[in-house]
């Protein structure tokens, strides 16, 4: 794959999933971890999911972001269908358009965090695509604590820092994987509303799997997963 820009215009959805199915094989049983998911997220919009434990949240990230292939279904990141694609061309792919943030931001300790920020411009991927790591440094509030390593910055600095990373490349998709997990209230917050302003600001298409039913205010739509399904959250 030579051509790794969108193919579709604004009104493309960031994200579409259609009739996703992911099985595993438990000796004679067939497992559904996801079990016919139709969604769509706009460009510029938070998706919250919230769910049980083990309802299938954590595949659907996976799914979304072209780390599992689904059994059966299409995924569409940016109007790009990414079924079929080799697995040399998915991994450029979600290099170029898919940003990634867990729980605790993920960072790599010897690095201050501007460099975790420039070592994405070293990776190879599209350079035209770049955001500036100064920059966005400030968009997280973050100038002040460039030159800091990740031992000696809090916790909410350290997801912050894993938030600007995976914006460096000018993500079509963002997915999030519980980013309140190790932070207290005041910053869960903060780095929500910090995604949810770099989501509406810069037209990213963000699926955010969350426990934390605090944070939803800051959501555009929130729905729940249920059994590998998803369904209207009440
Ligand atoms: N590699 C695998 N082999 C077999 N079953 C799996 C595998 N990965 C996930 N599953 C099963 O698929 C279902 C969905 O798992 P998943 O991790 O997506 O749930 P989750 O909603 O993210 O849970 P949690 O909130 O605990 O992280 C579970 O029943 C899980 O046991």
């Amino acid at each position: 794959m030579t051509n790794t820009t969108h193919t579709g215009d604004d009104s493309t959805p960031g994200l579409r999933l259609s009739g996703i199915e992911l099985t595993f094989q438990d000796g004679d049983q067939t497992l559904y971890a996801l079990a016919g998911i139709d969604v769509e997220v706009a460009r510029g919009e938070v998706l919250a999911v919230v769910g049980p434990s083990g309802a299938g949240k954590s595949s659907l990230l996976a799914v979304a972001g072209g780390l599992l292939s689904p059994t059966s279904g299409t995924v569409e990141v940016g109007g790009r269908d990414l079924t079929g694609l080799s697995r040399r061309d998915l991994t450029r792919f979600r290099r170029d358009h898919v940003g990634f943030v867990f729980q605790s931001g993920n960072l790599v300790p010897a690095l201050t965090a501007r460099d975790q920020l420039r070592l994405v411009g070293t990776l190879g991927g599209d350079r035209s695509r770049l955001r500036d790591p100064d920059q966005l440094l400030e968009a997280v509030g973050l100038t002040h604590r460039a030159r800091r390593r990740p031992a000696t910055m809090s916790g909410g600095e350290r997801q912050r820092v894993g938030i600007a990373r995976a914006l460096m490349s000018s993500p079509d998709l963002l997915l999030v994987d519980e980013p309140t997990a190790a932070l207290d209230r005041r910053n869960s917050h903060d780095v929500v509303r910090l995604l949810a302003e770099e989501t509406h600001q810069h037209g990213v298409a963000t699926v955010l799997v969350t426990h934390d039913h605090e944070i939803l205010e800051h959501c555009d739509r929130v729905l729940e997963m249920v059994d590998g399904r998803l369904r209207a959250h009440v």
